[in-house]
C-alpha cells in the first residue's frame, strides 16, 4: 500500500535534512543574535550581561558546544513532529481504505489496509520512543546549560559590583535611565535580587524562549521557526485554491495562516506592550516589600524594645498594597491580552476544516489529508504565534535585563567617581602615612575638613576629635576610597597593611572562626592563634565556641563585638590602623586594657583613632581637633 512518505528512505532523509537544517539554523542564530545584539536595547543589553560566556576563554568551547546541542535537540524535536504528522497520514488513511474495503466485502484490500494499520503502529512505537529519549537528553542538556550560564553571570555580576568598592559607592550615582525609555528607571535598589533572581530568570529564559521544544508544540524561536519552515512545505502540497472575493487564491491555506498569525501577532503585541513596565515594576515593588521583611529581621531586637510593631506594620502593609495595585494592572493588562489571543488560538482550530471541507466532500482529498492539514496547520499556527504566545515570558526577561544592566550602569558610574589620590609608602619607611592637602566635603558641598596635610611614622599615634557630624567618619570614609566628595593625596601602606577598623564592626555570616578571623578567611588561621588572641581581648569564654553557627551579631554584645575587631587587629598586625570609636561600647578599664595591648604587641604601628572620649587620649601623641565648616587644628599631646 502507498504511504504518504517513503519510511524505508527516511532514516538517510532524515539525516540529511538535520545536516542541512543544522548548519542552516546554526548562521541564522549567529546572524540574528549578532543582529538584535547590535540594534535592538535589549540585544545589547544581554550581550553586554552575558555575552562575556560566549567568548571568555574557559567557557566558550562549553558555552558553544551545549548550544550546538541543543539547536540539534530541538531540530530533531521538529523533525519527529514532521514524522508524527505523516504517520497519522497513514494510520487515517488505513482506517479509511479498510473501512472502504468493509464496505465493498473487498477482503484483499482489507487485509492491505489491516497490514498498513499495524505498520503504523510499530512505526508510532519507534517514533515516541525516540521523541521520549530525545526530550530526558534535552531536558538534561539545558539544565546544563542553564547551570553553567547561571554560574557565569553570578560570578560576572558579583565580582563587578564587588569591585572597586562599587557596592558602596553605588549609593552615589542614583537612578539610572534604562535605554531610551525614562519610565524604566533601572536604579540600584535591591541588588540581592538581581543577582539572585534576575540571574536565574535571564538563565532560564534564554533557554526556553530560543531552545525549548516540547514536541508536539513548539516553545522556543528556534523550534518555532524551523517548524514554520516544515510545515509550511506539508501545507503547501496539501492546500488547494480558494475562491475569496471572485479571485482563485491558489495555495490558499498557507497564506490564509500566515495572514490570520501575523495579524494576530501585531495586535497581540500592541495589547500586551505595557506588560514590560508593569512586569518590572512588580519586580520592584516585590522587592522593596522583602528588603522591608527582612529589616524588621535585623532590626528585631530595637523594634520589640521601642515596642514599634505597629509602625512596622503599616508600612509593610503599605508596601504591599502597592504590589496588590499594580497586581491589578498586571490582571487587567493579561485579561485584555488573553482574551485576544486565546480567540486566536480557539479561532484556528476549525479554521483548516472549514477550509478543506469541500474538497473533502467533493472527493477530492481522504480524510488522511483532512487530519494531516489540520495539524499541520496547528502546527505551523502555533510556531506562527510563538511571538504573541510568549509575549508575557518575553516581558519578565525584559525586566530582569533592565535591572541587571542598571546594576553594571551604576557600576561602571561607581568608577568613574572621585576617589583620594593614593600612593604606596616607600620601602625605606614602611611605617608612616602621609595627607597631603586632604579636603572633604558633603554631597551638597557643605565643608568638613579643608586642605589637611600631616604626616605620621611607626609609633605615632593620633587622636581625631570633634563635634557629632564635624566630619570624623567621613575623613575616614574618604581615606578609604569610598567617599567621592574628596581631594588631595593619601600615602600609606598597601592591602591589609592599612586597616580600617567601623565604629559597628561587621560581624559576617557562619561560625565564630569566620568571625573572629575576619576579613582574612578561616581558614589562614590556626585554632591555636585564634584562641590565643581572644584570651587577650578578654573573650576566653568563647575559646571553645569556635565551630558554632550563629547570628553572632545578636549573640555578642557591642562591647564583646568591639574586643572581636581588637582581636582582628592583632591577628593582621597592620601597619597603620583607622578605628572609628572602636570602643565607645566598652567601660574605661576595659578600654585601658584594649590600647594598652595594642600598643605593646604592635608598637610599631601608625594608630590613628576617632573618639570622643578624653580617657582614649592617653594612648595617644597627637591630636587633631575638627572645627567645623573645614576649619582644623593638629596639635602634641603631652
Ligand atoms: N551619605 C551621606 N549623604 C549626605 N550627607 C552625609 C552622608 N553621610 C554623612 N553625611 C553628613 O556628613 C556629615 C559628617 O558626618 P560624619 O558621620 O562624618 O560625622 P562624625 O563627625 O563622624 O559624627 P559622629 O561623631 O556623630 O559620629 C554629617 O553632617 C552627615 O549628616
Amino acid at each position: 500500500m502507498e504511504t504518504s512518505i517513503d519510511w524505508g528512505d527516511e532514516i538517510w532523509a532524515s539525516s540529511i535534512w538535520m545536516a542541512w537544517v543544522s548548519a542552516v539554523s546554526l548562521v541564522g542564530v549567529l546572524v540574528i543574535g549578532f543582529l538584535l545584539a547590535r540594534f535592538t536595547a535589549w540585544g545589547q543589553q544581554f550581550w553586554r550581561l552575558g555575552g562575556g560566556f560566549f567568548t571568555d576563554k574557559r567557557t566558550r568551547v562549553l558555552a558553544w558546544g551545549l548550544i550546538v546541542a541543543l539547536l540539534v535537540l530541538a531540530l530533531l524535536g521538529v523533525r519527529l513532529t514532521v514524522l508524527l504528522s505523516y504517520w497519522s497520514n497513514d494510520l487515517y488513511t488505513s482506517l479509511q481504505n479498510g473501512a472502504e474495503a468493509l464496505a465493498k466485502g473487498d477482503r484483499a484490500a482489507r487485509d492491505i489496509a489491516e497490514t498498513a494499520f499495524w505498520r503504523a503502529i510499530w512505526l508510532f512505537i519507534l517514533l515516541a520512543g525516540l521523541h521520549v529519549v530525545r526530550t530526558l537528553i534535552e531536558i538534561y542538556v539545558g539544565s546544563a546549560f542553564e547551570i553553567k550560564f547561571r554560574t557565569w553571570m553570578t560570578e560576572h555580576v558579583t565580582t563587578d559590583w564587588l569591585g572597586d568598592r562599587a557596592f558602596y559607592r553605588n549609593r552615589f550615582v542614583g537612578q539610572t535611565d534604562s535605554k531610551g525609555d525614562p519610565q524604566l528607571q533601572a536604579g540600584v535598589d535591591n541588588p540581592d535580587q538581581r543577582v539572585q533572581e534576575d540571574i536565574e530568570t535571564v538563565a532560564t529564559q534564554t533557554r526556553q524562549l530560543v531552545f525549548s521544544s516540547n514536541g508536539s508544540s513548539t516553545n522556543g524561536v528556534i523550534p518555532a521557526i524551523v517548524t514554520v519552515v516544515s510545515f509550511t512545505k506539508i501545507l503547501w502540497d496539501l492546500s488547494g485554491p480558494m475562491t475569496l472575493f471572485g479571485t482563485d487564491i491558489p495555495r490558499a491555506m498557507v497564506f490564509l495562516v500566515m495572514a490570520f498569525v501575523l495579524i494576530a501577532t501585531v495586535v497581540a503585541f500592541w495589547i500586551g506592550r505595557p506588560l514590560i513596565y508593569l512586569t518590572f515594576l512588580q519586580e520592584r515593588l516585590a522587592a522593596n516589600f522583602r528588603y522591608a521583611l527582612i529589616r524588621i529581621r535585623d532590626g528585631a531586637e530595637n523594634i520589640a524594645f521601642y515596642r514599634g510593631e505597629g509602625v512596622e506594620r503599616s508600612g509593610l502593609m503599605f508596601r504591599f498594597t502597592a504590589i496588590v495595585g499594580n497586581f491589578w494592572q498586571i490582571v487587567y493588562r493579561t485579561l485584555k491580552f488573553t482574551s485576544w489571543n486565546f480567540s486566536i488560538t480557539q479561532a484556528s482550530v476549525i479554521v483548516p476544516y472549514v477550509v478543506q471541507a469541500p474538497r473533502f466532500f467533493a472527493g477530492s482529498i481522504k480524510l488522511g489529508d483532512v487530519s494531516q492539514t489540520s495539524s499541520a496547520f496547528g502546527n505551523l499556527h502555533d510556531s506562527l504565534s510563538f511571538f504573541r504566545d510568549s509575549y508575557p515570558t518575553f516581558t519578565g526577561y525584559r525586566a530582569s535585563l533592565i535591572r541587571l544592566d542598571g546594576l553594571e550602569d551604576a557600576n561602571v558610574r561607581s568608577r568613574s567617581l572621585t576617589e583620594i589620590r593614593t600612593g604606596d609608602t616607600p620601602a625605606v619607611a614602611p611605617n608612616t602615612v602621609t595627607l597631603d592637602g586632604v579636603s572633604i566635603s558633603t554631597p551638597d558641598g557643605g565643608r568638613l575638613v579643608d586642605d589637611l596635610s600631616l604626616g605620621l611614622r611607626g609609633g605615632d599615634a593620633l587622636v581625631i576629635k570633634g563635634r557629632s557630624g564635624a566630619g570624623k567618619t567621613t575623613l575616614l570614609r574618604g581615606l578609604a576610597g569610598m567617599w567621592p566628595y574628596v581631594d588631595g593625596e593619601f600615602v600609606r601602606p598597601s592591602g591589609t597593611d592599612t586597616l580600617f577598623l567601623s565604629q559597628v564592626p561587621y560581624i559576617p555570616l557562619g561560625d565564630l572562626r569566620t568571625v573572629v578571623a575576619y576579613p582574612a578567611r578561616p581558614d589562614a588561621v590556626s585554632d591555636d592563634e585564634l584562641k590565643a588572641v581572644l584570651q587577650r581581648v578578654l573573650l576566653g569564654h568563647l575559646t571553645e565556641r569556635l565551630d558554632e553557627e550563629e547570628d553572632w551579631a545578636k549573640v555578642l554584645s557591642p562591647g564583646e563585638q568591639q574586643r572581636v575587631a581588637f582581636a582582628r587587629v592583632l591577628l593582621t598586625r597592620p601597619r597603620v590602623v583607622f578605628m572609628d570609636e572602636a570602643t565607645s561600647a566598652v567601660d574605661e578599664g576595659l578600654e585601658y586594657t584594649l590600647y594598652s595591648l595594642l600598643r605593646t604587641e604592635l608598637p610599631d604601628t601608625v594608630v590613628v583613632s576617632v573618639s570622643h572620649r578624653s580617657t582614649t587620649d592617653q594612648h595617644h601623641t597627637k591630636l587633631l581637633q575638627l572645627v567645623g565648616g573645614g576649619e582644623w587644628t593638629l596639635t602634641d599631646i603631652g
